[in-house]
């Protein structure tokens, strides 16, 4: 666009322009300019259709250009009537010794009153604010006496039908030129515009996925959707947080779409001038339904394991050492990486051959042995803490059929859950035990890098660093969540850092929340067990609305044993 030739479409709205807009144009070298005549709705019908053939910009003059601009999205320049147009035209009416007047919008009564004011030319004016007045004030002027009537197309051709003697103020060279400057000028301001935007689009493309910009009153601005394939249909407020000075600047909300799809939205507030607007960021997060598939099978080799320290290169060993057997309880804490150890069970024990299946110990009951595909050769069995019975719901038939079958069994245990199971202690079973990641923080600054990378790889987020204080904070944490709950927080702070570094206050806010969430548990659990028995019952209680019934039953005792203990 910058060195090629801007097209522009001239609406003339009377023919004689025509002729002096040819003229001109030998003298014009920046316009690719393309002459038609048409007036008011013709002009219109025109311009767009340039419009859509891609021309730059459109010239035309008064009524025209106006009811243009109101059509087109391109810019359109009017050729305003100037002082000369002005003083040409006066000065030709003042050899008519008749009445006469000048009829038209303010942009041609005011400029007129200038120069009659300064000439004392005996000429009145009528301002008109819109087209249909045109006739009615026309008709009342004959009336009175008027002969000679001045103004834009429409008056001109009005005064002519009512057998006024009409003089088109027609525009002069200077005018023409004006306007012709005044195209080039604003075509090449709005495609160096246009190409900014263009770039910045391409950034925003390069560096974020999902998102969509809203203005303070909820209107889309902007979006673009890259794992999405159109925009998810969710209620997202914005409106509270803007209204919120000091407010928070920055907050994740989880949401459901219609096909219950879970989405995370980050969303940011951002200032520009007067302005305030919400950017918003999507996040795919596992669909439900792929969280509730019975049998969720792994044909690809475990991820990288993470093993700088003495208690992970122990328990990695004795995997090692433990290939020809094939019944395994891995006993380890919530997010330990028991899943993760088992997969690489299976890849050394199948050296690739053969797929890793997952099942909840409660889907067990309603998958049959039929259902495992064939080349499943290892079932990891973990999630006992969710059977709804209790422990007397394993399967235990299951699982002997699955045995026969031939299968390499892994069952995935809190220390908790495995110590009242006698069957798990059976001869041939080996017991590998995951260290919590309290006892090996020695991995942490690895685990963090690696994390930071799948994130980065797999979200496209920033930040591929954490500060030495940050870290600080992190190994002074005792990751009751371990592995999982570092990932997750993670996971927060790299989509809520937008920079290359997380710096150590993003780290201590997503830890101090934590301390908030936990510390009224945490408090709970301080004192005597009968201390804590009856503080967890008045907690119920009160959570209940003080209905003892209620009360009770979540309890799971009777009434009498609840008004016991209170009583106490
Ligand atoms: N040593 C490690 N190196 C790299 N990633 C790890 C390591 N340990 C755990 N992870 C990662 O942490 C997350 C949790 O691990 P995993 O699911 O194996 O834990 P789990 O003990 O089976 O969890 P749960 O008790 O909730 O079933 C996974 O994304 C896993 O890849």
């Amino acid at each position: 666009m910058v060195n090629m030739k801007i097209k522009a479409l001239f609406v003339a709205p009377y023919a004689a322009m025509e002729n002096l807009i040819e003229e001109c144009r030998k003298q014009e070298s920046e316009l690719d300019l393309t002459i038609r005549t048409g007036n008011l709705q013709e002009g219109v019908a025109l311009a767009k259709q340039a419009e859509a053939e891609g021309f730059d910009c459109i010239i035309s003059r008064g009524g025209t250009a106006k009811l243009i601009s109101e059509a087109v999205d391109i810019p359109v320049i009017d050729v305003r009537v100037s002082g000369y147009d002005m003083l040409r035209v006066l000065t030709l009416a003042n050899d008519f010794p008749r009445k006469k007047a000048i009829v038209g919008f303010p942009a041609i009564t005011a400029g007129a009153k200038a120069i009659i004011d300064l000439l004392d030319i005996p000429i009145d004016m009528f301002t008109i604010r819109d087209e249909s007045e045109t006739e009615a004030l026309l008709r009342q002027l004959k009336e009175d006496g008027y002969q000679l009537i001045m103004g834009d197309v429409v008056t001109f051709e009005t005064a002519s039908r009512l057998g006024l003697l009409g003089i088109l103020i027609q525009s002069g060279r200077e005018s023409i030129f004006d306007a012709f400057k005044e195209a080039a000028t604003v075509s090449r301001w709005l495609a160096k515009s246009r190409q900014e935007i263009e770039r910045l689009k391409g950034f925003l493309r390069a560096a974020a996925s999902d998102l969509m910009v809203l203005a303070d009153n909820g209107s889309v601005v902007y979006e673009q959707w890259k794992t999405f394939s159109a925009r998810p249909e969710l209620d997202i407020p914005v409106a509270e947080g803007a209204s919120e000075p000091g407010g928070p600047s920055r907050e994740m909300v989880h949401a459901t779409d219609p096909d219950g799809q879970s989405v995370q939205v980050v969303k940011t507030r951002i200032a520009i001038g007067e302005s305030a607007y919400w950017l918003c960021e999507f996040f795919k997060q596992p669909t439900r339904r792929e969280a509730e598939d019975k049998l969720r099978i792994h044909r690809e080799p475990a991820p990288l394991i993470i093993h700088q320290s003495e208690a992970m290169n122990t328990c990695l060993t004795m995997i090692g050492r433990s290939v020809t057997y094939d019944r395994f309880i891995f006993i380890g804490g919530k997010g330990t990486g028991k899943r993760l150890l088992a997969r690489h069970l299976h890849d050394l024990k199948t050296k690739g051959h053969g797929y890793f299946a997952s099942v909840k110990a409660a889907d067990l009951r309603e998958l049959s042995p039929e259902e495992i595909p064939e080349e499943v050769r290892t079932v990891y069995v973990h999630a006992f803490d969710r059977l709804p019975g209790g422990r007397e719901e394993i399967q235990w038939q299951k699982i002997e059929a699955l045995k026969r079958r031939g299968l390499t069994l892994i069952f995935a245990m809190t220390e908790e859950e495995a110590s009242g199971e006698h069957r798990i202690y059976e001869d041939g079973t080996i017991h590998v035990h995951v260290p919590a990641l309290a006892e090996r923080k020695e991995d942490l600054k690895e685990l963090v890098t690696t994390f930071l990378l799948h994130f980065s790889q797999t979200l496209g987020t920033s930040a591929i660093r954490m500060t030495e204080k940050g870290m600080k904070l992190l190994a002074d944490y005792d990751w009751p969540g371990n592995v999982s709950e570092l990932k997750v927080l993670l996971q927060e702070a790299v989509v809520l850092e937008k920079g290359y570094v997380i710096e150590h206050s993003l780290i201590e806010q997503l830890l101090r929340r934590k301390g908030s969430e936990s510390g009224a548990s945490s408090e709970l659990l301080k004192g005597t067990l009968d201390q804590i028995e009856r503080k967890i019952i008045e907690k119920v209680l009160e959570e209940e609305g003080f209905n003892q019934t209620k009360a009770a039953k979540r309890l799971q005792i009777n009434r009498s044993t609840l008004w016991r203990k209170l009583k106490d």
